[in-house]
């Protein structure tokens, strides 16, 4: 991959499901979007706009229906093994230890334990979550487990990364804390992020780049870009008026779509 090639490109990607009653429905249409290299880009728009169809198709889970599809310059078809996942339901198998848990996507891709382990601790430590090593997920508090799907997500070094609401059943300071956390972690390690919220000031505290997606179908409607210094301080951030200008640029953009998915919402119900 060379530098001048995307880390994510979709070019007019397109997505059409079944539907029950026998028809089909059209879940993105036409998305353009690169994203660099060492990229934060956040994705907001209206509730089953399509955000998590457009991460299904970076991930390889499901094919694009026509468009393009690349992670790394070259088309996506099947799951790249240089990508990285954390969901809202996070991955952390209750029955594994952190420990094993942290470990995990290095045993899979065919570590040994001894090296899985040793790797894992750093992890652990990095997250702070050290002390922790042999409890069960059972026995964390909820911001607790999220730092382990974190290690777990960040130990592979993946060169992208796709979050769908990591942080979304998390209460408001957890939250905080996380994305603080995140922003430290993701620095410096080269990674092109995608983090799909439906929280405005999260978008933007964290992001290079804002996507506001369109009611279903979903089609890229305007970028806003986030030029605030880094690193960011996430509490102190959202106070200054760069970050409330930013903050209604990408609401109002926001704003009619959401409108829109309403009314649609209310003509078919
Ligand atoms: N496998 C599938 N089969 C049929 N329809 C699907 C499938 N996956 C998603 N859809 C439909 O595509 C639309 C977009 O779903 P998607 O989950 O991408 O939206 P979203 O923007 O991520 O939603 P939310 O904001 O609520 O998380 C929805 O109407 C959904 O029902």
């Amino acid at each position: 991959m060379t530098q001048s090639t995307p880390a994510i490109r979709l070019h007019r990607a397109t997505k059409v499901f079944p539907d029950a009653s026998g028809g089909s429905f059209t879940a993105m249409r036409n998305v353009t979007l690169d994203v660099a290299p060492g990229e934060f880009v956040t994705v907001v728009g209206p509730t089953g706009c399509g955000k998590s169809t457009t991460l299904s198709l970076v991930s390889g889970l499901e094919p694009a229906s026509a468009g393009a599809v690349e992670v790394g310059g070259v088309p996506v078809t099947a799951i790249p093994r240089n990508v990285g996942y954390m969901f809202q339901q996070d991955a952390v198998l209750p029955w594994r230890t952190v420990s094993d848990n942290v470990g995990l996507g290095l045993r899979y891709r065919g570590a040994s334990k001894s090296d899985a382990r040793s790797r894992s601790q750093d992890w652990i430590e990095r997250v702070g979550l050290a002390g922790f090593e042999k409890y069960y997920p059972h026995q964390l508090s909820g911001g607790m487990r999220k730092r382990v799907a974190l290690a777990q997500t960040l130990i592979t070094e993946p060169e992208i990364i796709l979050m769908d609401e990591p942080f979304g059943a998390l209460d408001v300071q957890t939250r905080e804390l996380m994305q603080a956390e995140l922003l430290r972690l993701w620095a410096g390690t080269g990674a092109a992020v995608v983090f799909v919220t439906h929280d405005l000031t999260e978008a933007i505290a964290l992001a290079d780049r804002v996507v506001v997606m369109t009611a279903a179908p979903a089609t890229v409607k305007t970028i806003v870009e986030v030029d605030l210094p880094r690193p960011r301080d996430v509490d102190e951030i959202r106070l200054q008026p760069a970050f409330l200008r930013l903050y209604r640029a990408v609401w109002q953009s926001l704003r009619e779509e959401v409108e829109i998915a309403r009314q649609k919402g209310a003509s078919r119900g």
